[in-house]
């Protein structure tokens, strides 16, 4: 890829919570970076659309210079169309009194969905996130089902675990977070996370 060319990111859940933080920091370059130009690919499913819109318009008010462009879809051959990145946070979050395993009935049609669209229709070189709920398991379906790309190239998101156990390490120590350095965290982005 030419330097200065934009990168195709597709979010799943466009509309929901997550996506609302997640596409202002892909849009203003926190995770491409500053001169990484991006289209967005933005999916959801229809009862969703009308908060979709708002998003987008927002999108249109922040006239954020690396932005060069975004579809709105409920397709997913339309959103993974050539994308070099993929964050899939589409999927029904907990309620209360459900593990995150409970959602597996609901969820798992969905990456099973994504994964078939990705590996048809993405770059065979894309980097796929896989936030929605049960993340592991998500992943690991979502690979299997996108068989002509790399299954290093899945991963699960649990850089929140990392990040709780950094803040939980300072608070029992009594130190700012910054203090806390080189912590590890393995395993499954479950009920067995510690604490
Ligand atoms: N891995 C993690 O660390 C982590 C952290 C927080 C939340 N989560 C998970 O992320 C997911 C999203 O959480 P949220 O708070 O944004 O939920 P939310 O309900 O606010 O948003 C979910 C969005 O996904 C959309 N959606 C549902 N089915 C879809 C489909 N088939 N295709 C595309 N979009 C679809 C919904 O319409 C909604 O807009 C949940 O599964 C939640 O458990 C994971
Ligand atoms: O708790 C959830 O279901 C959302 C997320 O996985 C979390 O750990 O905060």
């Amino acid at each position: 890829m030419a330097e200065g060319e934009p990168i195709r990111v597709v979010v799943t859940g466009a509309a929901g919570q997550i996506a609302y933080s997640l596409i202002s920091m892909i849009a203003n370059g926190d995770v491409f970076g500053t001169k990484q130009p991006v289209i967005l690919h933005l999916l959801d499913i229809p009862p969703a659309m009308g908060v979709l819109e708002g998003v987008c318009m927002e999108i249109d008010d922040l006239a954020l210079p690396l932005v060069k462009g975004y579809v709105k879809t409920t397709e997913p051959e339309v959103a993974f169309k050539d994308v070099d990145a993929a964050f899939l946070v589409g999927a029904m979050p907990r309620r209360e009194g459900m593990e995150r395993k409970d959602l597996l009935s609901a969820n798992v049609k969905i990456f099973k969905v994504q994964g078939e669209a990705l590996n048809k229709y993405a770059k065979k070189d894309v980097k796929v996130l896989v936030v929605g709920n049960p993340a592991n398991t998500n992943a690991l379906i979502c690979s299997f089902y996108a068989p002509s790309i790399p299954k290093e190239n899945f991963t699960a998101m649990t850089r929140l675990d990392q990040n709780r156990a950094q803040s939980a390490i300072a608070k029992r120590l009594g130190l700012c977070v910054s203090n806390v350095k080189n912590v590890t965290i393995w395993g499954n982005h479950s009920s067995t996370q510690f604490p």
